[in-house]
């Protein structure tokens, strides 16, 4: 399917230039409010778009065609379980801001295990969609992201809503499950930290085998930064297997009885599953924070309106005693507890991060080639695709002014060209080209449709979105 040959960029052209710009400066104005709507300085965006940023769960897509190899449907969804937690480990330490695409923009990628096409299929609010399929039709993965950003005084949360599917057509088999939410710590002051909390429970349709992944939030000491754990059950709520991680470095599974024996010999090593309480709630309510007086009083002068949506914020600045996680500080690494239960398997390690990727926006080696755009791919792809935006194309050769002046120009242009699509030709509203609304067969919730075209290349040449 895709030019296996070719050897893929591993660095952007120009390093980046490092900036003091503080967030809160930007950000104090718009606490509580939906940050789709607000502009924000080019100095805070890294040089990729949304749906670039999107493409970046397919990097181990590897697993996916190893889950469809295995004939038993328990080894099935423990690969694709860890696909799911992979998915995010681009995720870590990554503080830079995708540009929000323009609709209409797509992008496209071909890599030696799947194609991707996406679509902005919506500006307000903003919806991404994707298909993504591997050269032999063994899989499908497709879904949509709709971010909410949410702006809490000293957290953003992120909630990426939508469904995520997985096909596997030789085994009749469907998964499902949605992305569990973001949250980016010390806004206000300190280094901007991220983390992924919440449940995620992914569901194979047909065989009714379940995984159930717990995102924990750093907890007390950090101890459990950036775990995941759970099990996975089958159609009778059997427990099957015990699954723990990070997602920011590897995934692994054990028989359910392994783990069983485990906690037997170890009590102290993990609370039995059932014994803690499920962390569904608000991660901003769950961790612990040791605020310094001065910052507390900052935020007390504070209009009280603005915090008096989210119920956690009470607990959020009390002292709630000793704490690894001092404000304003990023989490000292993780305790050095392990988990080593017999007769694990690994399903799953990160792949290195570049040397230098702190002066390139923190990128993986597979973000770093997403922008490229050579001659042959040039002459390619879709006149939309996010490689053809200026702005973008600006920053990463290391031109913010002029990245700024693009960045303007084209709002303005997508402005224009939705008043006139609201005003004159009353009733043209924009079509997506590659998705159609729909719903989701198996959850029965609304959903974005691939229709298959785009791969054919018969574009229509008369889009300017850029
Ligand atoms: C501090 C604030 C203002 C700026 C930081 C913005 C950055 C860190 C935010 C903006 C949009 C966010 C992304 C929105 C949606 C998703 C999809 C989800 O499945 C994984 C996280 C991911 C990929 C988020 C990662 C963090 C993110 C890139």
């Amino acid at each position: 399917m895709a030019n296996t040959n070719y050897e893929h960029r591993l660095i952007l052209p120009v390093p980046m230039q490092h900036n003091d710009f503080n967030i809160w400066s930007v950000l104090k104005n718009c606490v509580g409010k939906e940050l789709s709507k607000i502009t924000m300085p080019v100095v805070f965006n890294e040089p990729l778009s949304f749906l670039q940023r999107m493409s970046e769960y397919m990097e181990y897509s590897h697993l996916l065609r190893q889950a469809t190899e295995a004939s038993d449907p328990l080894t099935r969804m423990q690969h694709v379980a860890g696909f799911a937690v992979s998915a995010l480990a681009a995720n870590w330490e990554r503080l830079g801001k995708p540009f929000n695409p323009l609709l209409g923009e797509t992008y496209e990628l071909e890599r030696e295990e799947f194609r991707i096409i996406c679509e902005q299929v919506s500006h307000h609010p903003p919806v991404s969609a994707f298909h993504a399929e591997s050269p032999d039709g063994s899989w499908v993965f497709h879904g949509s992201i709709h971010p909410k950003l949410k702006y809490w005084g000293k957290t953003v949360e992120i909630h990426p809503k939508g469904i995520l599917t997985l096909e596997f057509p030789k085994w009749k088999e469907a998964y499902t499950w949605t992305n569990v939410q973001c949250c980016v710590h010390n806004v206000i002051v300190g280094k901007l930290w991220i983390e992924q909390c919440g449940t995620m429970e992914i569901v194979n349709h047909t065989t009714g085998h379940k995984a159930h992944l717990n995102f924990k939030s750093a907890g007390l000491n950090s101890k459990d930064l950036h775990r995941v754990e759970g099990f996975i059950t089958d159609r009778n709520k059997q427990k099957l297997s015990y699954v723990h991680g990070k997602w920011t470095e590897f995934f692994k599974c054990v028989h359910y009885k392994y783990y069983e024996e485990y906690i037997r010999e170890h009590p102290n090593k993990i609370k039995k599953f059932g014994d803690q309480k499920s962390s569904n709630k608000s991660p901003t309510g769950g961790s612990p924070s040791h605020t310094p007086k001065k910052v507390f009083q900052k935020l007390n002068s504070l209009t009280v309106s603005a915090f008096t949506k989210s119920n956690s914020v009470q607990e959020d600045y009390e002292d709630s005693g000793p704490s690894d996680i001092i404000e304003g500080e990023l989490p000292k690494s993780d305790s050095t507890y392990s988990i080593d239960i017999p007769n694990s398997i690994t399903i799953w390690n990160v792949n290195p991060r570049p040397l230098n990727c702190s002066d390139y926006y923190q990128f993986t080696s597979f973000a770093m080639s997403l922008n490229e755009l050579g001659h042959e791919l040039e002459s390619k792809i879709c006149k939309t695709d996010s490689r053809l935006r200026p702005d973008i194309r600006k920053l990463e050769q290391g031109d913010i002014d002029g990245a700024a002046v693009e960045k303007t120009r084209l709002e303005n242009k997508q402005r224009e060209a939705n008043k006139l699509r609201k005003g004159k030709r009353a009733g043209m509203e924009w079509t997506p080209r590659w998705f159609s609304a729909g719903i989701n067969p198996y959850t029965k919730q609304e959903d974005w449709v691939c229709n298959g075209e785009y791969w054919n290349r018969q574009y229509d040449e008369d889009i300017d979105i850029f």
